[in-house]
């Protein structure tokens, strides 16, 4: 008979979880992996599948705690380790940054979150021998962690300080501080509904914002909630939500998408009556775009390829709509994707908007004279929205940009630019309740050709 001695013991409850959340904090922070790609698809960590439901929703929100207060983490962590981090074994660092969160933001008991650090140390070769260290620092974190953050401006530590410097030179200082007090905190989930706000909105036990969007605080996944199955809304930020309402009454018009995975945009169009073609060069993407056109019951021809090469004899006669979601830095979503903040640098955007000018004179080509072209882009960034419209309005002037009117965003003034685009921050919408407040940060320009 084998020894019992040698049996696997049975893993403490909740360690998973931890683990799961250790292994893609390092992902991010030290491999540069998004969060998406190690959450969702085939590169997700594999395992994802076996936590329920609760452990896996605890996990994301523990990382994305983490990221969304590294800096203010870090400074803790200094304040607390007379010798800093360890840097000879990451799974220490992580797993103080674990504890910590939990202990000054989580609804975790401190002495669980110490004891589920100290076994994740111990179940690392390298880490192990900093389990008195773990345990010690995170106890005093429990007595004087908050204190401690108390002195410091959290949200100017938590944001790196190229993005402070660059939302201070276009907005303003203190709008750039407000942005950032607004990425501190984990966002309600936002839906686009088919039909029926009012409804929704109450058996989801949220509220309807001005502009249409269904807004609550529910956790959890959303695969779960009343509505999902039946195809009765999808995930989308309110501000997203916003470009595709730019073309107005577009009942049986020809429109068609060429950045479209995975599909928030295409089934606003599809769902308001468009004929529409929704072309992405990712074929994982697209395969998710026609899952939830699918599952919402929506039409529209899928396609994979690359806008800008892509020809078709749908082509030829122009379309009644064109939209282009330009691939962008993201950072006005770094809201619902705070590994953002740490993964993207100053040089990405001049890389991409190389591409956004190249989408945008391709998506002239295909527009009909007399008919509407949105661009947008979900990044705060102005050469990627702004200067990319006004390089194309001030080269080609069989080009004009149609103004967006205050009435079309459901009064919010603060949205609209004196030129007449939209521009969303994510200190807009302010709320009582933070957490109710705030859309992604969002540009978009209506634009039409002679
Ligand atoms: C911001 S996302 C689009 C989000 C989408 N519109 C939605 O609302 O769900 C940008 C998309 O552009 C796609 N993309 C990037 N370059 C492209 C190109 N040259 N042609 C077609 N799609 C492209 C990416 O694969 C990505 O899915």
């Amino acid at each position: 008979m084998p020894s019992t001695r040698f049996a696997p013991p049975t893993e403490v409850p909740g360690l998973a979880a931890r683990r799961i959340a250790a292994d893609i904090l390092d992902g991010v922070l030290h491999k540069r992996r998004t969060l998406d790609e190690q959450l969702e698809g085939p590169t997700a960590h594999p395992g994802l599948k076996a936590l329920a439901d609760r452990d896996r929703a605890l996990m994301r929100r523990l990382v994305a705690t983490i990221l969304r207060r590294l800096g203010t983490l870090g400074h803790l962590l200094s304040r607390l380790l007379d010798r800093g981090i360890p840097t000879d074994a990451p799974r220490a660092q992580s797993a103080l940054l674990i504890g910590a969160a939990q202990i000054l933001w989580m609804d975790v008991p401190d002495h669980a979150a110490v004891d589920l650090a100290v076994r994740l140390v111990q179940s690392d070769r390298r880490a192990a021998k900093y389990a008195g260290l773990v345990n010690a620092v995170l106890r005093r974190c429990a007595r004087e962690g908050q204190s401690l953050i108390d002195e410091v401006r959290s949200e100017s530590l938590d944001t790196p300080s190229w993005l402070m410097a660059r939302w201070s030179g276009h907005y303003g200082e203190s709008a750039a501080k407000a942005i950032a007090a607004a990425l501190s905190h984990e966002p309600a989930l936002d839906l686009t509904v088919k039909a029926n706000a009012a409804h929704w909105a109450t058996r989801l036990h949220g509220e309807t914002l001005p502009t249409g969007t269904v807004r609550t605080s529910l956790q959890g996944s959303v695969t779960m909630l009343p509505g999902f199955s039946e195809g009765q809304w999808w995930v989308q930020d309110a501000a997203a939500a916003l470009p595709a309402r730019l073309f107005g009454d577009i009942k049986g018009r020809r429109v068609i998408d060429l950045c479209a995975a995975p599909g928030g945009k295409t089934a606003q169009l599809a769902q308001a009556g468009a004929e529409v073609t929704a072309i992405d060069r990712s074929p994982n993407r697209v395969a998710r775009l026609r899952e939830n056109l699918g599952r919402l019951s929506l039409e529209a021809r899928s396609l994979v390829a690359d806008a800008i090469e892509w020809q078709d004899d749908a082509a030829g006669h122009g379309f009644d709509g064109v939209l282009v979601d330009a691939p962008c830095s993201a950072t006005g979503t770094i809201r619902r994707h705070p590994d953002v903040a740490w993964l993207k640098q100053d040089s990405d955007i001049a890389a991409l908007t190389a591409l956004q000018q190249r989408l945008l004179n391709r998506a002239i080509t295909l527009l009909r004279p007399g008919g509407t072209l949105v661009y947008c882009t979900c990044s705060l960034e102005p050469e990627e929205g702004e200067q990319v419209v006004a390089a194309l309005l001030a080269s080609d002037t069989g080009i004009r940009r149609v103004p967006v009117g205050v009435d079309e965003v459901a009064g919010l003034a603060d949205i609209v630019t004196p030129a007449g685009d939209l521009r969303t921050l994510p200190c807009h919408l302010a709320h009582d309740d933070p957490t109710l407040g705030g859309l992604d940060g969002f540009y978009a320009a209506r634009l039409t050709r002679s």
